[in-house]
């Protein structure tokens, strides 16, 4: 039987712990036991249960602190990740090897993480070796998308993010809850975009003339690939991540695998005749 897991993905402060946190308290309401694993050598604080920690095995301070390495904050966590992805063994170690296992994976916000270092296609790569269905779930804050060119910004993050890891990848416009009425009607117009549309609705002054050539030349690139489609994340209505997880249960055919359960009436009427 396959495990599942979700790798947590974002820019800096786009509501990844968050959102952790709110699944598994998700995962409480519809009974799913859903555990999260810290990937992050320099966090802080948690609102989850921990199930396990990469700082067990190196935090930040041990490469900034190191007299040897001198590392600044970002060369420190690519050090760190670095050192993980040499002792991938602690992770199956943590892992266990319970079957139905459902996984969060809280990752780091630096972006080259995803886009050009090689070390979370590892990640992915030996957690499908053990036997693990994996998927993406990229947020991207909501605040930052309402304008065009943004949101052209965060869609071709999100696609090179895609393109290195080879997982599905669910893409979510998240505090959307902060937005005021007038943006939440701007981003319902990116849902599902004609990128092309997008482009061409730039303004055409000499500047931004040349500017909007430039983002129909990036929003082609996007379209060619036809891969990238947001999902938005209002964490204050329950139906909001409800849709959100049934979208991400379909990329990793979470519970296909299932005994089909017979209703608990049918099993006592069986139970009855005999
Ligand atoms: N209103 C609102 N605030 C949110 C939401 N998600 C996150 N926040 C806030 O945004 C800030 C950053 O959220 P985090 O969950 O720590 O973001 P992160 O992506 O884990 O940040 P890093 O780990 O530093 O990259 C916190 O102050 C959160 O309370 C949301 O859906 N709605
Ligand atoms: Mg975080």
């Amino acid at each position: 039987m396959p495990r599942y897991a979700q790798l947590v993905l974002g820019p800096a402060g786009s509501g990844k712990s968050t959102y952790c946190s709110s699944m598994v308290k998700h995962g409480e309401v519809i009974k799913r036991t859903i555990n999260v694993i810290n990937l992050d050598p320099a966090a802080e604080h948690f609102d989850y249960p921990i199930f396990a920690d990469i700082r067990e095995l190196i935090e930040i301070d041990d490469a900034m602190d190191d007299q040897a390495l001198r590392f600044g904050p970002n060369g420190g966590l690519i050090f760190c990740m670095e050192y993980f992805e040499r002792n991938l063994d602690w992770l199956h170690e943590q892992l266990g090897d319970e079957e139905d296992d459902y996984f969060l994976f809280d990752c780091p916000g630096q972006i080259e993480l995803y886009t050009h270092v090689p070390v979370m296609r590892r990640v992915v790569e030996q957690l499908q070796n053990w036997n693990f269905r994996v998927c993406g779930v990229f947020l991207v804050d909501a605040q930052f998308s309402v304008e065009q060119s943004k949101f052209l910004s965060g869609m071709l993050t999100a696609l090179s993010s895609m393109i290195q890891l080879e997982i599905p990848f669910i893409h979510v416009l998240s505090k959307v809850d902060l937005l005021s009425k007038r943006d939440k009607k701007q981003l319902k117009k990116f849902m599902d975009p004609d990128v092309y549309q997008l482009a061409n609705s730039e303004l055409s002054n000499t500047f931004h003339g040349r500017y909007s050539q430039l983002n129909k030349a990036i929003a082609s690139v996007i379209y060619d690939y036809s891969l990238v489609k947001f999902y938005t994340l209002d964490m204050s209505k329950e139906d909001s991540i409800t849709n959100l997880l049934v979208e991400i249960d379909l990329s990793i055919q979470y519970g296909e695998d299932f005994d089909v359960k017979e209703p608990k009436e049918i099993e006592d009427n069986k139970q009855d005749d005999e």
